[in-house]
């Protein structure tokens, strides 16, 4: 069976369906990863995007639970150059069809994904539609010119009510914006007690939990979109240690002044090399993100520009001088991806153990 992808550029490709059936609009945008589909399909900051994948074989692996990076898929649609029907793995427990088919994502297969990622590195990630229907082309592409990207998308994804994830250490507040497993499973293994709290929060609501520590996770769409979320956390800093992921490094930066912008189209992909300017040592990091920090625009903060990525030199990681804050543009969690960076939440346990023992609100980041 036929499927198309049609962008707002009107470029159309014509492939295979696979997935579930139907029409559906999105921001399309491409991951680098050469594996981690499965955890692309769940990460909640991909949430209202077609994802196309660059690496051309997907599927070959399977799906399993243990894999996921929240209990659902956010993309709007999944494009793949050669979709493998046969999954070849241990640990596979259906397959990445079935999962679609189950998730409502529509999917196409056997297009030139090379050429698709060309066009999204010039001109930009753009609307795009993906259809398994016979609608008529000109139909298609008024539909698409009246689709516009839902707004706060963090609302869409972060928690409903608040939720405890018990354990016998240090007690951290999670800011849930959108947050992936792995994060909550890298402060698992460091024995945190976690709350997990609506992205919408209030200060005297953080606070009433009696935090060592806040994290602020990862999330979709626009940071600028989130301000009252940014007039919270201007509050949050220097009264608790903070560690920003993504999303929430973006809006700690935003809460201290500096200025975001997008992104022509991103960096997504588990392969994005990073920085520390402070030891020289580059880092493999996983990353998801089409918005970033302004260099220019920490110049007149109090934040100091501690990591930039590689390939584009764009700002990758901050700390607030003088107060316990930090945030990285990139996934330390490292779902999927190398686990290079899994050492920034021992640097937060050290910076929480620090403010305990001191209760010093002045606990320097390293
Ligand atoms: N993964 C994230 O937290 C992404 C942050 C933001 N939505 C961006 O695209 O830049």
């Amino acid at each position: 069976m036929g499927a198309r992808l049609l962008l707002e550029d009107g470029t159309l490709f014509e492939g295979t369906h696979f997935g579930a059936s139907g029409e559906s609009f999105g921001e399309v945008v491409f991951n680098t990863g050469m594996t981690g589909f499965q955890e692309v399909l769940t990460d909640p900051s991909y949430y209202g995007q077609i994802v196309t994948m660059t690496y051309p074989l997907i599927g070959n692996y399977g799906c399993t639970v243990d894999d996921m990076e929240s209990t659902r898929s956010h993309v709007r649609g999944f494009v793949v150059r050669s979709y493998e029907t046969i999954p070849s793995h241990f640990k596979s427990e259906f397959s990445l069809d079935d999962y679609l088919k189950r998730e409502g994502v529509v999917a196409i297969a056997d297009i030139d994904t090379r050429k698709l990622t060309r066009i999204l590195r010039v001109h930009g990630t753009m609307k795009g539609v993906i259809t398994s229907l016979d609608t008529p082309l000109a139909q298609l592409q008024q539909r698409l010119a009246d689709y516009v990207h839902p707004v706060d998308q963090v609302a869409q994804v972060t928690t409903k009510t608040p939720y405890r994830i018990p354990g016998e250490g240090l007690r951290v507040v999670l800011l849930d914006f959108g947050v992936k497993m792995g994060v909550l499973r890298s402060l698992r293994a460091r024995n945190c007690d976690v709350v997990v709290l609506p992205a919408y929060s209030t200060y005297e609501e953080i606070m009433a939990w009696g935090p060592n520590g806040l994290m602020m996770s990862n999330g979709p769409g626009d940071p600028m979109d989130l301000p009252e979320i940014v007039e919270t956390i201007k509050r949050l800093i220097g009264r608790i240690p903070i560690f920003g992921i993504c999303m929430g490094h973006q809006l700690l930066c935003l809460a201290r002044g500096a200025q975001t912008e997008k992104l022509r189209f991103g960096h997504r992909g588990a392969n994005h090399p990073v920085k520390d300017l402070r030891t020289g040592r580059v880092y493999m990091t996983s990353q998801n993100h089409g918005y970033v920090v302004r260099e220019e625009s920490l110049r007149n903060t109090n934040l100091e520009l501690t990591h930039i990525n590689q390939n584009d030199g764009t700002v990758e990681g901050v700390r607030v001088k003088q107060e316990a804050a930090f945030s990285v543009q990139y996934h330390p969690e490292a779902r999927p991806g190398p686990d290079d960076s899994d050492e920034l939440f021992d640097e937060f346990i050290q910076l929480m153990k620090q403010f305990v023992q001191g209760g010093d609100v002045n606990a320097k980041t390293k």
